[in-house]
């Protein structure tokens, strides 16, 4: 027995003494051949750790370094990735998984090692918080000679690309601002409520002049890229835009199209359900910068303050003719509508939303007003520095035909060249929108010629209306 023990017993326990002992001085031995290596090396590294140390909220720079890692040109390298679908996201997102490496060479050629790594915390209290599960980072290897380079300029591009990369996949999003439900919230008025932005208008598809387009498409790109421009001369980052035209002449769908062309978020403001200057205050403040702020039909939302006004006045002047004991009363009523003429937007206000002095809270803003009728609209409020730029959206000609034409129909001027002719002409005296041409062009998909003839009908009979009205004038 005493043989048995000595000879299996004290071997294995010894074995295993062996073991654990080894187990607690791995750490150390590990942390001393870092330092080792690290003397000797020439290579730095940075780590990244998804959580900082706040925990609960993933670190924006990890973030945007996985953003700028899965960009194609360098998540080719590796072999692992892991795909998943964010609720803001388009697309489905791949990323390089756990334990892989990435060479990348920076534009100023230097090479650095890319690794996304993981490893277990090393305290065993439970937490829920999500930082404390398996922890992932990044780690960035470079020569020592590249250190600053890294630093002062690779780093800060990383982030940059990362950012935009982020900014160019996420859904962009429509709010209206709808009013609160009393239930819900101590704070009365409307608030921003948003849906996915999924509108299919594009500058392609928009019928109008070439060059007006162009020149429209340039100075949104101008604008885009002007941060630089806008902090040179001092002015905050915003552009208004006034849309004016007839009915059915593409105002909103040239908001759609300016939305999708920058990929940003659209504020739709109901002008009319906002309580008071107070409120619409409370409401661009809650905006966010790359974003349309768009007042839809200024001239109706401003119409109904200048009529509240006016039933004001009437009011006053009905009190004058009664008895003074009556007028006392109708005073003393007249007094509490004028409190509760705060309740209203005013033009004042109206105008401080567009340029006052929060308006610099944040920049990469633009505001649109769409209008049909753009001389309703007092001088003030339109003037160039608030509102920009003034576009006209006009009936169709020929141009902006031509554009429907291969929208609707995918055809071109050569093969239907004397039907596009005559319409050409028509369309040079007559006013139609391109709402309607559209609706004659997508009556019978099937049958192009059918479309035209229908369509050249129509302008027909419009001419021979816009005589007769001329004749009876
Ligand atoms: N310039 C255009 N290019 C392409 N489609 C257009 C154009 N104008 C109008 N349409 C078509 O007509 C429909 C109505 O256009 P839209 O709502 O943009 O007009 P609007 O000028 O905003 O009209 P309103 O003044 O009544 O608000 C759109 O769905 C669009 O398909
Ligand atoms: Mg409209």
């Amino acid at each position: 027995m005493a043989e048995l023990w000595s000879a299996i017993v004290v071997p294995v326990l010894a074995f295993l003494l062996g073991l654990v002992t080894l187990a607690m001085n791995q750490a150390r031995i590990k942390l001393f051949m870092n330092k080792i290596t690290a003397y000797f090396s020439s290579y730095d590294r940075i780590t990244i750790p998804e959580y900082g140390a706040e925990r609960l909220r993933r670190s924006e720079l990890f973030v945007a370094v996985e953003a700028y890692l899965s960009d194609d040109t360098r998540i080719h390298a590796a072999r692992k990735l892991k795909a998943e679908l964010g609720s803001e996201e388009k697309k489905l997102q791949a990323s390089i998984d756990d334990d892989q490496e990435i060479i990348v060479t920076s534009d100023a050629g230097v090479t650095l090692w890319w690794y996304a790594e993981t490893e277990f915390p090393k305290s065993n209290v439970m937490s829920f918080s999500p930082g404390d599960e398996k922890r992932r980072f990044y780690r960035v290897i470079f020569h020592k000679s590249n250190r600053k380079y890294v630093l002062d300029t690779y780093l800060p591009e990383v982030i940059k690309k990362g950012r935009a990369a982020i900014a160019e996949n996420r859904q962009h999003r429509l709010f209206t601002n709808i009013p609160r439900s009393r239930s819900s919230s101590y704070v009365e008025g409307t608030c921003w409520t948003p849906v996915a932005f999924q509108h299919p208008a594009s500058f392609e598809k928009l019928a109008m002049d070439p060059r007006e387009k162009k020149a429209i498409m340039d100075d949104l790109n101008d604008f885009k890229e002007g941060k630089g421009y806008y902090d040179q001369v001092g002015k905050a980052w915003k552009r208004g835009y006034l849309l004016f035209g007839p009915p059915g002449t593409g105002k909103s769908t040239m908001v759609a199209a300016m939305a999708n062309h920058l990929k940003y978020d659209v504020y739709d403001l109901e002008l009319t359900a906002v309580k008071n200057n107070t409120e619409l205050r409370r409401l661009f403040v809650e905006t966010k910068g790359k974003s349309i702020i768009v007042i839809e039909d200024i001239d109706r939302s401003l119409d109904l303050t200048v009529k509240r006004s006016g039933k004001k006045k009437k009011a006053n002047k009905e009190s004058s003719s009664e008895s003074d004991s009556m007028t006392l009363l109708r005073k003393a009523d007249d007094k509490l509508k004028d409190d509760d003429s705060s309740t209203k937007v005013t033009l004042s206000g109206l105008l401080n939303f567009i340029d006052g002095l929060w308006s610099a809270c944040g920049g990469e803003r633009i505001i649109i007003f769409t209008t049909n009728n753009k001389d309703k609209l007092d001088p003030a409020l339109i003037r160039r520095g608030r509102m920009d730029k003034h576009i006209e959206m006009s009936y169709c000609r020929y141009e902006a035909f031509k554009v429907l034409a291969t929208n609707y129909l995918k055809i071109e001027e050569h093969q239907f060249f004397e039907l596009f002719g005559e319409i050409q002409q028509l369309l040079e005296k007559v006013d139609m929108s391109p709402a309607d041409v559209a609706e004659h062009l997508i009556t019978n998909k099937k049958d192009t010629d059918a479309c035209l003839q229908g369509l050249l009908a129509a302008l027909y009979i419009v001419k021979e209306k816009a005589k007769t009205v001329e004749a009876a004038q």
